[in-house]
């Protein structure tokens, strides 16, 4: 049974479609909702060769055509010169502004597709079919578009909403086991940040979910857009409670950075949720316990905890400074408070988080400055 779900965003309002074994469906859901009848498929070169034939005959289906552009899987693609080669070819093959782009894939094929689609000829339409876990409760949705350069996550990119997102829960059935627990990643970002009750759901439901249960694959990815839809729609350009859904991408997005972009973007979420855990213990936003209860859900489905030694302090330190809740001199942190329930505080020592980095000075200079804003998130 197919459901949709709404991102309330007035004329950017759009139709989030879950269901199993919805993609031969595609071009009834695009005819309903896009003039265009001539789309862009971009899809790493891995996801191209599970689903592109089956996406481009779904589109045929319905008297649509369709195009098959790649790029080889990975992060470390997600980069500008990946969009430029994406442009060229669809200029040589034709496309113009009466067409569109389908973002089939990750998160990394959403983040460039969309953000070509943003800025191809000036703006063309765009639809996500997400492939992986991560993509469909987390990346699909919400209109972060982008990519990274080398000093930083997701410095280039635009906030630009898709025409719809199509979910298809069944294709995650031939998702490596890593990519699953990096999706799994955000999806107890959610419980942490926006709902205890889903948290405790996740744990009680972990070996289920593991093991791949429809029901409770689709009861995950259902809520999780749900909470991202609510957010999104309240402030989609993150000039406030946006943020929430940062927590634990301060400390995660420099760590991904700093290893070169090689750790898997979940992996990186779950280690920076369990630093700025520690860092709100260490500063009094929570209790030892709130630390100990989501490095132990992390743990339990498999996931990494702790910054990997191979990284050192001083980078992670450095990378911080690029991260887009800075304003001014001034960071904002998504603080645990309790299961739940974030805080939002530019109320921070910078020496508590040199100290939990094991550092006593910022490798750049000053600490930073401290002010008294803080704001309760939910
Ligand atoms: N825009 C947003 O709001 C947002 C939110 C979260 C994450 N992100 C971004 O998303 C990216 C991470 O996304 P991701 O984890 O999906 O990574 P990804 O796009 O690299 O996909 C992960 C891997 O799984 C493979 N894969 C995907 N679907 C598959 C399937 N059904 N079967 C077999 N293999 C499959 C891909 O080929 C790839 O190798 C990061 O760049 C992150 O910054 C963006
Ligand atoms: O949608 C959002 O807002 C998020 O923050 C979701 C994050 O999971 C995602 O990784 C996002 O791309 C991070 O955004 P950034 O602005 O910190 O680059
Ligand atoms: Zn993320």
């Amino acid at each position: 049974m197919e459901e949709t779900l709404t991102v309330g965003l007035q004329e950017r309002a759009y139709p989030i479609h879950i269901g199993s074994g919805i993609l031969p469906r595609l071009g009834a859901y695009l005819r309903a909702r896009l003039q265009s009848l001539r789309y862009a498929v971009i899809s790493d070169d891995q996801v191209a060769a599970l689903y592109g034939g089956k996406v481009l005959a779904a589109l045929q289906a319905a008297g649509l055509s369709g195009e098959l552009f790649t790029f080889p899987a990975g992060e470390a693609g997600k980069r500008l010169a990946t969009i430029e080669a994406l442009a060229g070819h669809m200029l040589q093959k034709g496309f113009d502004r009466s067409h569109a782009i389908l973002a089939l894939g990750g998160g990394v094929s959403g983040d460039m597709a969309g953000f070509l689609a943003a800025i191809y000829m000036r703006g063309i339409p765009f639809v996500q079919v997400p492939t992986s876990l991560l993509a469909q409760v987390d990346s699909s949705v919400g209109g972060k578009t982008g990519v990274d350069i080398a000093l930083g996550k997701n410095i280039l990119g635009a906030f630009y909403q898709p025409r719809l997102v199509l979910i298809d829960t069944e294709l995650l059935q031939t998702l490596p086991h890593d990519e699953l627990l990096a999706g799994l990643g955000e999806v107890i970002k959610y419980g942490v940040s926006l709902d205890a009750g889903f948290f405790h759901y996740l744990a009680e439901r972990r070996e289920q979910i593991l093991a791949l249960d429809a029901g409770c694959l689709r009861h995950v990815i259902r809520l999780c857009c749900t909470l991202k839809a609510g957010v999104v729609a309240a402030d989609e350009r993150e000039s406030g409670l946006r943020r929430v859904l940062n927590f634990g991408h301060t400390i995660g997005h420099a760590v991904e950075a700093a290893s070169g972009f090689t750790l898997l973007h979940g992996f990186a979420v779950a280690i920076g949720m369990v630093a700025v855990a520690d860092l709100a213990v260490r500063t009094g936003f929570a209790q030892p316990a709130l630390r100990e209860e989501i490095a132990g859900l992390l743990s339990a489905y498999g996931l990494p905890t702790a910054i990997p030694k191979t990284i050192a302090a001083e980078r992670i330190a450095a990378f911080v400074q690029a991260d887009k809740k800075m304003a001014g001199q001034r960071l904002f942190w998504v603080m645990p408070s309790a299961l739940g329930k974030v805080t939002v505080t530019d109320q921070v020592d910078a020496r508590a988080f040199l100290q939990i980095l094991g550092l006593r000075r910022h490798p750049d200079g000053p600490s930073q400055r401290m002010r008294s804003r803080t704001q309760e998130a939910t």
